[in-house]
């Protein structure tokens, strides 16, 4: 990954220790929204992506690319490309059980996609300094160690329930996400 200085852990930053409240081992993520673009299964057109960490440090998910999301004839669009590495590791930011919002997204285009191809999702994160937190991902090509088609790294930053009650939807969040208090 040809990530910049931006989304390189400082030295001494690490990945925290399992949240005790965070999804555990084996479990299934569930959306945070239901008409999230990445992860909303009432979405009309959207990805659509389900996850899962196998060990509570990582997040899967497939996405497998379909019409709708071509670029050049028969192959994915890179910018689709890039909304799956930016859910998938928006997802695996459950784990720190925290509110976080994406603030710089890296994509290396490794291989052309083709549609009708399953591009295995994985994301991890790499370490936390303060509000900032350092993500990576990779989208492997027809199986979890198939060769690696895009790769990403990511700067999230966390956020209070301020943050979408100022901008967005606070009682929407609440209607449906249980996992953050949203009146703290
Ligand atoms: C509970 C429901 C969960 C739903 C999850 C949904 C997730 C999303 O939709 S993400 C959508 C796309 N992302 C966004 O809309 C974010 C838009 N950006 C923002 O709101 C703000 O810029 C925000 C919150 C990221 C940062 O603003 P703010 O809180 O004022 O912090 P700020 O002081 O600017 O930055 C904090 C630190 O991060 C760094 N930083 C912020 N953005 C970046 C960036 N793009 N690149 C590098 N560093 C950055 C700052 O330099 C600063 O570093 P330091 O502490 O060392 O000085």
């Amino acid at each position: 990954m040809t990530r910049s200085s931006l989304t390189t852990p400082p030295p001494g930053a690490q990945p925290p220790p399992a949240h005790p409240d965070a999804p555990s081992a084996g479990s299934t993520l569930g959306s945070h929204y239901s008409k999230c673009f990445g992860c909303g299964a009432g979405h009309p057109t959207g990805l659509h992506l389900k996850a899962r960490t196998p060990d509570g440090a990582t997040v899967e998910a497939e996405f497998t690319v379909g019409e709708a999301h071509q670029g050049a004839p028969r192959l994915a669009h890179g910018g689709v490309l890039a909304t799956a590495m930016d859910e998938v590791i928006g997802m695996s930011v459950y784990l720190l059980h925290k509110p976080y919002v994406t603030g710089r997204l890296e994509t290396d285009y490794l291989l052309p996609v083709p549609v009708g191809t399953t591009l295995h999702l994985r994301a991890w994160c790499t370490g936390i300094d303060g509000r900032k937190a350092y993500l990576e991902a990779e989208g492997r090509i027809g199986a979890p160690d198939g060769p690696v088609a895009v790769r990403a790294a990511a700067l999230f930053i966390e956020v209070n329930m301020e943050h979408f009650a100022k901008h967005g939807d606070l009682a929407a969040i609440a209607a449906e996400h249980q996992d953050y208090e949203v009146n703290p």
